[in-house]
């Protein structure tokens, strides 16, 4: 094209790119007056309220989604083969369509089937498209454009790696990174796109190496999914899953972006509601916690606590005592049992059939005959009030907690080995007893869960007590919006910002204010919770305790499961998909892989694939779509010289990001090195680092990372590869013979 050809063209797109904002701005003004309107109306009936309540409900959605789209609204446009029934079609972050035209798309939403060619066309399958291009933007200004003309002449582009849009995607892998993950709309790859948009239902697992995509795929996958099944999902929610908080905050900003608020976002140690299990413990204590055999253990030690008296227990009543028997409680005992009721519930029945018994006891102590049923009813109704009646039945037959029990439990060697039994060995019970501090672990989580379906806690009170807070919530919403009625300018400066919609921590407020909670935020307070869709990531870290409690939390069993087993670090992880499954779905799962490396340059990863050969030699390491020309390097030192290696490192990617990875147990003493050194770089452990990438990395001390797990070429393996341009190692101690290619 020539250069006034290309002007010509770009201010075609500038023009119609204009229009579409045009129409953006319409429907925010539109939405935003609907609020106003809306949050006007105060008092009426319940029902008007509860009316009111969805509204505001949809219009601040509206406006969070509308908001959220400003950056590249429109980032595509398909030309078509003239005999097509489209000619010409603009792809962006949602659909705006034309009243005024009988609701003409202006701009199809990627989710759309129609978009679909944008991701999958090729030279060699067309799908009726002519033309390809990808739309640069800064703000509203259509920057440049990108075309890909789908002929069998161009049937050799995007090398062997069947890249769709390589210019753009290439401009897109070349950005600098700035800690937060960003959305991958406009450049989906056809293997990508198809994992995105795979049906709802059953397990799908994808397998891909590190940089593939997994994570990006697996958040676009769940605003694809509640986009076609929004009907389905808005009311059981969909759950995403990550290993750690600091890979929920890299990745947070994705759904916002892509205009979803209405996931929630967990780690494992967040599952269990009022928690936030962040407490540090060894890999070997997390691994025995994760062991399927402590569903056992948990299950003796809650009928441990269910006694009966050796031989007898005696109770003082009335200046006189009573006796409760081996037998007779024996005999409750498994009346309870054979209930199948969890053990609070289960309770009643034991002490119900104790109560008759001492009641028939007390009652021969008076003579018997000289009494008649409501006799029999009082004294019944007074051992039951009774204190050491009720202290009695409290050491038989407690109502316990799930807090209580795993605490007893951890905290008593004899408790422990009772309820271990021949389960696990002594070492690991000791494991389990030591090194507990005050915080409760991830890894304890899934054991406080199972205690909670074993003992069947009745939050009926919670339930009650949340309904009652979200009345007094809304009474408190209605009147300030009563009072702020009075006041219009208030009301626009305190309550509509856009901004405070788009704030995650106030919008949760808010709709908590109109208690008209989402189905994540609601779901994110209960514990029984069952979600229309569970997304994993890196799935292959969860131990078998960690998918027992998942796959309670979906019942359906719709999920997604991204990972690469040759990057598990967690002792109780993964080994291969089909073990940590089969407990679950048998082998009702289905295997997609991803194969294409976007993070990792061609120089980096031929040395991780090193790596791999030794860790999992029947994976093939993901082809890199790029090289940088700049080899990864290698110096041997000492911590000490870190302050200058990083230096060097901030300049090299000019404005990019710098992780220092380390061997956990160098991370004190780097960290206070590096501390306070720039904002730009993070010192973290590598396992911290998993799912995360840097403009450069530089690890140190590969022989501890390597020595510091059983699975500790796994280790070096995901820190090898977190790196976008630069890759350096520092080697303190021995060589590490898969990096001897380093030099
Ligand atoms: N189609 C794409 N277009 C643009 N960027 C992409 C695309 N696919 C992946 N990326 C980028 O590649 C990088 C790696 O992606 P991601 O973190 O999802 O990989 P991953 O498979 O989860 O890696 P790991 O296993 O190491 O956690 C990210 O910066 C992501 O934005």
């Amino acid at each position: 094209m020539s250069s006034d050809g290309f002007s010509a063209e770009l201010a075609r797109e500038q023009a119609y790119v204009t229009t579409l904002y045009t129409k953006l701005d319409a429907e925010r003004a539109d939405a935003q007056r609907r609020l106003d309107e809306t949050l006007l109306q105060t008092g009426g009936t319940p029902q008007a309220r509860t009316e009111r309540d969805v509204a505001t409900t949809r219009y601040t959605d509206r406006l969070a989604q509308l908001g959220s789209v400003e950056q590249g609204l429109a980032f595509g446009r398909l030309d078509f083969v003239p005999e097509s029934a489209e000619e010409t079609t603009y792809i962006g972050r949602l659909g705006l369509f034309d009243e005024d035209d009988d609701y003409r798309p202006l701009l199809v939403d990627w989710r759309a089937p129609v978009a679909r060619p944008f991701y999958l066309a090729t030279a060699a399958s067309p799908e009726g498209v002519r033309r390809r291009r990808h739309l640069r933007s800064l703000t509203r200004k259509v920057t440049g454009f990108d075309d890909e003309i789908l002929d069998l002449t161009a049937a050799d582009q995007g090398q062997d790696l069947g890249l769709a849009g390589e210019a753009a995607l290439l401009a897109a892998l070349e950005q600098r990174r700035t800690g937060e993950m960003s959305d991958i709309v406009a450049t989906i790859q056809a293997e990508q796109d198809r994992i995105i948009r795979a049906p709802l239902g059953g397990v799908m697992v994808v397998q891909g190496g590190p940089g593939t995509g997994k994570t990006a795929v697996a958040l676009h996958r769940a605003a694809y999914l509640l986009y076609t099944h929004r009907q389905q999902l808005t009311t059981r929610g969909v759950l995403v899953v990550g290993p750690n908080s600091t890979f929920l905050r890299y990745i947070g900003q994705v759904l916002p972006s892509l205009g979803e608020t209405g996931v929630l976002l967990a780690t494992i140690g967040q599952l269990y509601p009022g928690l936030d299990a962040d407490g540090v413990e060894s890999r070997e204590a997390a691994e025995v916690k994760g062991r399927l055999v402590l569903a056992e253990v948990l299950a003796n030690a809650v009928r441990d606590r269910q006694r009966v008296p050796e031989p007898v227990l005696e109770i003082e009543y009335e200046h006189d005592v009573l006796k409760l028997d081996r037998k007779t409680c024996a005999d409750a005992r498994t009346r309870a049992r054979r209930s199948r009721r969890p053990h609070n519930p289960a309770r009643r029945l034991f002490v119900s059939d104790v109560l008759d018994a001492l009641t028939r006891q007390a009652a021969r102590k008076l003579g018997e005959d000289l009494l008649d049923g409501q006799d029999l009813t009082d004294i019944r109704a007074e051992l039951a009030a009774d204190d050491h009646v009720a202290a009695a039945l409290n050491s038989l037959w407690p109502v316990l907690t799930p807090e209580g029990v795993l605490d007893d439990l951890f905290a008593d060697r004899e408790r422990l080995a009772t309820a271990a039994r021949k389960l696990l060995p002594a070492a690991d019970q000791a494991l389990l007893e030591s090194g507990r501090d005050a915080h409760w672990t991830p890894a304890d989580v899934p054991l406080l869960d199972e205690l909670a379906e074993l003992i069947g806690v009745d939050d009926t009170e919670a339930r009650v007590e949340r309904k009652r807070r979200e009345r007094e919530d809304r009474a408190y919403a209605e009147g300030v919006l009563d009072i702020l009625e009075q006041d219009e300018e208030i009301i626009d400066e305190e309550l509509l910002r856009v901004s405070d919609v788009l704030d995650a921590e106030l919008f949760a407020e808010r709709q908590v204010a109109r208690s008209e909670l989402t189905a994540a935020q609601r779901a994110a307070q209960d514990r029984t919770w069952t979600f229309g869709h569970v997304i994993v990531d890196e799935a292959q870290e969860l131990s078998a305790m960690d998918w027992r409690l998942l796959m309670r939390r979906s019942p359906n069993r719709s999920m997604t499961l991204v990972g690469d087993v040759a990057q598990t670090g967690a002792a109780g992880g993964a080994r291969s998909w089909g073990e940590a499954l089969s407990p679950y779905v048998a082998d009702r799962w289905r295997l997609e892989e991803l194969t294409v490396n976007y993070r990792t340059p061609a120089e980096i990863m031929a040395v991780a694939a090193r790596v791999l050969a030794e860790v999992s030699p029947e994976l093939v390491a993901p082809s890199s779509v790029r090289e940088t020309g700049v080899p990864p390097w290698s110096v041997r030192g000492e911590v000490a010289e870190l302050p200058g290696l990083v230096t060097a490192e901030l300049s090299a990617v000019d404005g990019g990001t710098v992780a220092v990875l380390v061997p956990a147990g160098r991370f004190e003493e780097v960290s206070g090195l590096l501390g306070s050194f720039d904002e730009r770089l993070s010192v973290l452990t590598v396992e911290r680092a998993k799912g995360l990438e840097f403009d450069s990395v530089v690890l140190v001390a590969p022989d501890e990372v390597v020595a510091g797990s059983p699975r500790g070429l796994n280790d070096l393996y995901v820190a090898l590869t977190r790196a976008t341009r630069r890759l350096g190692v520092l080697t303190t101690g021995d060589d590490v013979p898969a990096l001897s290619v380093l030099g």
